[in-house]
């Protein structure tokens, strides 16, 4: 792979009471690719993205975001005096969407990209209730930008139709270009083409390359769709029980023992 180093995760562990959800988890994300994460159901995909995100703070390890002006550690961000939090890694140019969608679905389809924006908006009292020049300049901007990505996700005719009117494949769109409206570096999607149908995921999987190529973010994908995933993908990490057990090209996984006995429940010395 080429691009630069943007995403690095280092011996991630995260545990649940008992239970090991991630063990010494490492693998990394290059610059305007798309990374995916794979593995069988419970090998631990989601609770990697939750500690990327910053929803979960790691047991130990660390993530790092690369970039020209340095680079930060996702947990250092969590546990950092009085201002930690998960909103500081979406600063930071990490964003996401959830395997279960999460839209404020009692908001318009506009409403819910111009909250995705309040960082860059001007949240000033005095601002706001005399509508200053830059007041005025900042939600003109939101609203021009929440435009752009409706656009660009093909819902600007439901502009102002609340969230939870439109139909999944929509639904799953609008959370998209949520996340997009940050004006993130990395997108994480979680599951984005569970609960589409074949005509909804090809124009997914057309959007996820126009994210890396026309709008250079870097995409990192938790899929169970193989044939989306080994369409679109550049980079494969698999995961089983936790750790990461192989990752590679799509060539290369699809042609893995270890990947193959991971996802038909057999050990590759059984099979030998
Ligand atoms: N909040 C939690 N509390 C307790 N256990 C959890 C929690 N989140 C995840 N786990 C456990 O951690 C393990 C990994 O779960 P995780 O959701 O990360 O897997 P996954 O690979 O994303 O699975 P799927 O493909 O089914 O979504 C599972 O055994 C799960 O039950």
């Amino acid at each position: 792979m080429s691009g630069q180093l943007l995403l690095e995760v280092k011996n991630l562990c995260r545990r649940f009471g008992g239970i090991i959800a991630n063990n010494n988890v490492c693998f990394e994300v290059r610059e305007d690719s798309i990374t995916s994460l794979i593995g069988p159901n419970g090998a631990g995909k989601t609770t990697v993205f939750n500690c990327v995100t910053g929803f979960y703070a790691a047991t130990s390890g660390e993530i790092f975001l690369h970039g020209p002006n340095g680079s930060v550690e996702v947990g250092n961000l969590l546990n950092r005096p009085f201002t930690g939090g998960s909103y500081l890694v979406s600063r930071a140019g990490i964003a996401r969407t959830f395997q279960n969608i999460r839209l404020f679905k009692d908001m318009t389809v506009l409403e819910n990209l111009l909250v995705a924006q309040h960082r860059s908006q001007n949240r000033n009292l005095l601002s706001g209730i005399f509508v200053t020049h830059d007041f005025s300049n900042k939600e003109e901007e939101s609203v021009n930008r929440a435009y752009e990505w409706l656009d660009m996700v093909d819902l600007a005719v439901d502009a102002n139709r609340l969230a939870g009117e439109l139909s999944y494949g929509r639904q799953r769109r609008l959370e998209i270009a949520r996340a997009m409206c940050t004006n993130p570096r990395l997108i994480c999607l979680d599951e984005p083409a569970a609960g589409l149908n074949p005509r909804e995921t090809v124009d997914l999987s057309n959007l996820i390359r126009k994210l890396r190529d026309e709008c250079k973010v870097t995409v990192l994908l938790i899929e169970h769709d193989m044939g989306l995933v080994m369409d679109i993908s550049d980079h494969i990490v698999v995961m089983d029980q936790g750790s990461v057990i192989d990752s590679g090209s799509p060539e290369h996984i699809r042609n893995s023992d270890v990947v193959i006995a991971a996802y038909l429940g057999t050990d590759v010395e059984d099979e030998a």
